[in-house]
C-alpha cells in the first residue's frame, strides 16, 4: 500500500505535515485505536480520546507534542517514563496501558479516560476548598505519591493541574494522579523554558538548586497542592518571578489553623531533610491534623476562607488553632485518643498550649520569611537593591530598585574626584596613609561608606547582569530570577559578594562585583543586594 494513503494510520512525514494533530481524528491508530476528539494539550503532549475499535471502550491517548517529533531522545524517554507509571498500578493513579512505539508514529501511551475535572479548574470555579474536603483530596494524592515512590517513580509535577477529581463509587472528590515522571523528560534538555522540570510555584528548592533530587520534591509539591486548596492562591513563587533561594512559603499560613499550618510548613521546609522522610509520613501526619480539626470543629471554620468574614469568631477560630497544635503534639507522643472530650475548651489554658503552638511551629522550614504576597497570578514587587535587566522583568513585575539611588557625596572624598565610579582603577586610588602622606597635599575627610550610594552603582550594570544570564543554565527561563547576595565593599572600593551555593551564574557575578569600583569610604562596609536575571 501507499504509504501515504495509509489511512490507518499516519506515517511519519504526514504527521510533520500535519503538526497539529486535529486531522487524526476519525484515523485508527495502530489499527486499534480511532481518534474520537482532542481533549487537550501540554507541555509534553496532546491527548485524545479514543475508542478501541475491537473492545468498543474509551481511551485517553497522549501523544508526544510534534515540536518533539526530531527529537528521538525525548520520545524514547517520554515512553520510558510511562512504562515506569504504568506500573505502579494505584486507583489513584491513572492507569497506561499501551503504548506507541515509535518506530510505527510519533510515540503515544494509552490511558484509562477519566472524566472529571482537574482541581485548578476546581479551584477557579469553586475557590478555596473546606478543610475536610482538602485534607481528603491531599491524603489521595500522598497514596497515589507513597504507591509510586515505592516503585522508585518519582512525580516531579504534583500541581491541582495534574489531579484529576472523577466521581468513583459514590465519591465526587475521587482523585486520579496523572503525568507521573513526564516533567523529568525535559530536565537538562533546552526544550522547555522550565528546563529546570515541574511547574513554577510548586517546585521544590533543590530542584532550581540543580543538585540532587529524590521522592521529597513530591513531599514539598504536595505541600503547595494543600495550601493552594485551603486558601486558593500558590504560598509563594509566581510564574514569573523566581526567588532564589526560595523561601519558605510560610506566609499565608498564618490563617490557618496550627494543624494544617504545621503540615504545610513541614512538608515545604526549604531542607528536604526537614520534610516529611516519605508520603506515608505525610499521609499519618494529615490524619493526625484531621483528627486535632474534628475535636474542635464546632470552632474551626470549615472554609479558610470564612474566617476573614466572620471578625466575631476569629479568636474562638485562633483558640481552636492553638489547641489543634496541642492535640497535633499529643497525637505524636500518644496514640489516637486526642478526642473533643478529652482536650476540653482550648481557650481556658492558654500557657501550656502557647508553648506547644512554639514546638509544633519548630517543624517548620527555616525562619519565616518577611511578609510577600505573590498570589497565583502576581508577582511580588522588587525587594530594595535588586538589579533588573534593562528589560522589564516581567509585565506585571514593578522594579523600583532600578532608579538610581543618590550619588555619592564627592566633596568629601580624600582622592581627586574620578571621572566615574567605574573608572576608578587601583592606579587612581590612595595606596594608605604613608602615600598620602607624602602626597604633600590637603586631606579632605573620607565620607563613611553610602550603601544606597553602591547599590546604585551596581543596579547600573545590569546588562552586564543580563549576560551572566545569558550564559548560565538559567539562559531558557523566561521568568525573572532574583538570586540574592551580601557586597561587602572595603575602604578602598574593592568589592566581594556571597551568594548561595551551587548556581553556576555566581562566579560571573563575582566577577562582576569584583570589576566594580566603588568609592572608597572611611570605613567600608556591606549592603544586600538582589540581582534580577
Ligand atoms: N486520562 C485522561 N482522561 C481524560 N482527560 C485527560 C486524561 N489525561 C489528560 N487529560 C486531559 O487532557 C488535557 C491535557 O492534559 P496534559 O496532561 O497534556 O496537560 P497539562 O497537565 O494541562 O499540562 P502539562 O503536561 O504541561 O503539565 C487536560 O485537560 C487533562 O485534564
Amino acid at each position: 500500500m501507499d504509504e501515504a494513503g495509509d489511512s490507518t494510520f499516519p506515517n511519519w512525514p504526514e504527521l510533520r505535515r500535519l503538526f497539529t494533530y486535529d486531522e487524526l481524528v476519525g484515523k485508527v491508530l495502530q489499527g486499534r485505536y480511532e481518534v474520537v476528539r482532542r481533549l487537550g494539550a501540554g507541555g509534553m503532549g496532546v491527548v485524545f480520546l479514543a475508542r478501541h475499535v475491537h473492545l468498543d471502550k474509551l481511551f485517553a491517548l497522549k501523544i508526544i507534542s510534534a515540536r518533539y517529533l526530531d527529537e528521538p531522545e525525548i520520545g524514547r524517554r517520554f515512553l520510558l517514563e510511562a512504562q515506569a507509571a504504568s506500573k505502579i498500578d494505584h486507583p489513584n493513579v491513572v492507569g497506561i496501558t499501551d503504548f506507541g512505539p515509535p518506530e510505527a508514529g510519533p510515540t503515544f501511551f494509552v490511558m484509562e479516560f477519566l472524566e472529571g475535572e482537574d482541581l485548578a479548574r476546581t479551584l477557579a470555579r469553586e475557590g478555596p476548598l473546606a478543610w475536610p474536603r482538602a485534607l481528603h483530596i491531599v491524603a489521595q494524592i500522598a497514596r497515589a505519591l507513597a504507591a509510586a515512590h515505592q516503585r522508585g517513580v518519582v512525580h516531579r509535577d504534583i500541581k491541582p493541574q495534574n489531579c484529576l477529581r472523577v466521581d468513583r463509587d459514590g465519591d465526587p472528590d475521587f482523585i486520579k494522579v496523572l503525568d507521573f515522571g513526564l516533567a523529568k523528560i525535559l530536565s537538562g534538555t533546552n526544550k522547555s523554558t522550565w528546563t529546570v522540570g515541574g511547574s513554577p510555584g510548586y517546585i521544590a528548592p533543590e530542584i532550581y538548586r540543580g543538585g540532587r533530587t529524590d521522592h521529597r520534591v513530591d513531599i514539598f509539591a504536595l505541600g503547595v497542592v494543600l495550601h493552594t486548596l485551603l486558601l486558593g492562591r500558590l504560598p509563594a513563587q509566581s510564574p514569573s518571578d523566581v526567588e532564589l533561594p526560595p523561601r519558605a512559603p510560610v506566609l499565608h499560613t498564618t490563617d490557618l489553623p496550627a494543624p494544617l499550618r504545621a503540615v504545610i510548613d513541614r512538608a515545604t521546609a526549604e531542607d528536604p531533610e526537614r520534610r516529611y522522610p516519605s508520603a506515608d509520613a505525610l499521609l499519618a501526619a494529615l490524619a493526625e491534623a484531621r483528627a486535632a480539626l474534628e475535636s474542635f470543629s464546632r470552632h474551626v471554620p470549615q472554609n479558610m476562607s470564612e474566617r476573614s468574614t466572620r471578625p466575631v469568631r476569629r479568636g474562638l477560630f485562633l483558640a481552636a488553632s492553638l489547641g489543634g497544635a496541642l492535640a497535633v503534639a499529643f497525637a505524636a507522643a500518644s496514640t489516637r485518643e486526642a478526642s473533643g472530650d478529652a482536650a476540653g475548651p482550648a481557650q481556658t489554658a492558654p500557657d501550656p498550649l502557647a508553648r506547644t503552638v512554639v514546638a509544633a511551629d519548630a517543624t517548620a522550614a527555616g525562619p519565616a520569611a518577611p511578609a510577600r504576597d505573590a498570589g497565583a497570578g502576581g508577582p511580588a514587587p522588587a525587594p530594595a537593591g535588586a538589579l533588573a535587566p534593562d528589560r522589564a522583568p516581567s509585565s506585571s513585575a514593578p522594579t523600583p530598585a532600578l532608579a538610581p539611588g543618590p550619588r555619592p557625596r564627592d566633596a568629601q572624598a580624600t582622592i581627586d574626584p574620578p571621572a566615574g565610579p567605574e573608572d576608578m582603577s587601583e592606579r587612581t586610588l590612595p595606596k594608605g596613609p604613608a602615600r598620602n602622606a607624602s602626597a604633600g597635599r590637603p586631606q579632605k575627610q573620607l565620607a563613611p561608606f553610602d550603601p544606597s550610594a553602591a547599590r546604585a552603582q551596581l543596579e547600573r550594570r545590569a546588562a552586564d547582569v543580563r549576560a551572566c544570564k545569558a550564559d548560565s543554565s538559567f539562559r531558557t527561563m523566561s521568568a525573572t530570577v532574583r538570586l540574592a547576595g551580601t557586597v561587602s565593599v572595603s575602604p578602598r572600593g574593592k568589592a566581594t559578594v556571597a551568594l548561595p551555593a551551587g548556581y553556576d551564574v555566581s562566579p560571573c557575578l563575582e566577577r562582576l562585583v569584583a570589576g566594580t569600583r566603588f568609592r572608597p569610604s572611611l570605613d567600608g562596609g556591606e549592603f544586600a543586594f538582589t540581582f534580577l536575571l
